[in-house]
């Protein structure tokens, strides 16, 4: 049975999820301050990469190789230090190690070990580049997106902190850290923040800072659970409240929320709105930033996720492995615009994978959606 393996890893990886969360929402606020120019740059794709994202990577690389040893650990991770490394990031640099030492600090309030002593900034470069495994069909990989959804994040709306272990191929263990995500039922579809067309930093709801949850699962178990973020300087105690999530039950398309990314540059929002009406979905889309869709369908709050990236896009496995396996045991389905299951096996990239992600709450829809791909595809532009 697969269901009693890895609960130290599952265990060690909630704990520096939710750390790190935590040190994410204490950006964002520190964002709001002058030394934002400071914290945020464009990336070799023009893609933001902000403190955050590196603080994160190097806090989590550090946790998985203490816990389990720096020469067992393979982490797969999205950033490198490129950027950070060059001799005009020094400040850059600099606040990184204050951000991820004071998250360290903290750990044994987690559970965790914290460092004997700081961490100096060629440590904490070394943590962030230890993550640069390519991944492959073998052995055990972590997967970690520090920051996904970083365009959300600096608007102050939904990003996630995703991790994930891939055994053999197979994505066997789900975190998702979603900061600004309240418990509270419906509350995504209540709050849909109005689109913006580039990033700017204006928090949509600075009260709920102090909210979100954390998701997670192990392949096999039948089970997502999700537990609250921990305010102020409590402790976590395990299980932390937990509750079981479970997918919604909707089978109606009439009834049924679908999710896609805000960007119009990452799916194609025409196609998605033509394979909608085909379907008889008659909802407006939710449109929301990162593998929060993953979680707002995990959790029953929306029905349907999908994403068609432009053709010749290739999806990175740190953007997927946790939300496929938190909506698959939380009842779900999840495969590409063929009916195919994501392959998890083949590096960084999801190799093979036909059109687009279609993730439902159940077989019914799936089926129809899927089934609407094949019949909308000929006359789309994609
Ligand atoms: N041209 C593109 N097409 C599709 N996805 C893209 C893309 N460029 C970036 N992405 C991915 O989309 C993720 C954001 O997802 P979403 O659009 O659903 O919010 C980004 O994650 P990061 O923010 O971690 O880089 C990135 O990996
Ligand atoms: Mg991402």
């Amino acid at each position: 049975m697969e269901d009693d393996k890895y609960t130290t890893e599952l265990n060690v990886a909630v704990r520096a999820v939710h750390m790190a969360c935590l040190l994410c929402q204490k950006v964002q606020k520190g964002l709001l301050s002058s030394t934002f120019v400071d914290q945020f740059k464009s990336k070799d794709d023009s893609s933001p990469v902000t403190v955050a994202d590196w603080s994160v990577q190097a806090t989590i690389s550090w946790i998985l190789s203490e816990t389990f040893g720096c020469d067992n650990v393979s982490i797969v991770a999205e950033e490198d230090v490129q950027t950070l490394s060059k001799p005009e990031s020094a400040n850059l640099l600099e606040v990184v190690v204050k951000t991820v030492n004071e998250c360290l600090n903290e750990a044994p309030r987690f559970g965790l070990k914290c460092p004997a002593q700081a961490l100096g900034s060629t440590q904490i470069l070394e943590a962030i580049s230890r993550c640069n495994s390519a991944g492959g069909p073998f052995g055990k990989h972590w997967v970690l997106d520090p920051v996904d959804g970083t365009v959300g994040f600096l608007r102050g709306s939904q990003y996630a902190v995703a991790l994930a272990l891939i055994n053999n191929s197979k994505v066997v263990i789900g975190v998702l850290g979603c900061p600004n995500y309240p418990i509270k039922n419906d509350w995504l579809v209540k709050n849909q923040p109005p689109c913006q067309a580039t990033p700017e930093l204006s928090l949509t709801n600075p009260g709920m800072w102090e909210e979100g949850c954390i998701l997670y699962t192990r392949r096999g178990s039948g089970e997502a659970w999700m537990q609250p973020l921990l305010h102020g300087n409590k402790k976590l105690i395990w299980p932390n409240s937990a509750k079981l999530v479970r997918v919604s039950s909707i089978e109606d398309p009439e009834l049924a929320t679908f999710c896609e990314p805000v960007e119009q540059a990452n799916t194609n929002h025409a196609f998605t709105a033509g394979l909608a009406h085909n379907v008889g979905l008659r909802k407006k889309p939710l449109r929301v930033h990162s593998m929060v869709k993953y979680a707002a369908i995990a959790r029953g709050d929306a029905e349907i996720f999908m994403k068609f990236a432009r053709a010749g896009y290739k999806e990175k496995i740190w953007d997927h492995a946790a939300g496929v396996l938190l909506v698959q045991e939380a009842g779900g389905v999840v495969t590409d615009a063929g009916g195919r299951a994501l392959d998890f096996s083949k590096g960084i990239y999801l190799e093979g994978l036909d059109r687009g992600i279609i993730a439902c709450c159940g077989a019914k829809l799936h089926e129809k959606i899927i089934g609407s791909v094949y019949a909308s595809w000929d006359s789309s532009n994609l």
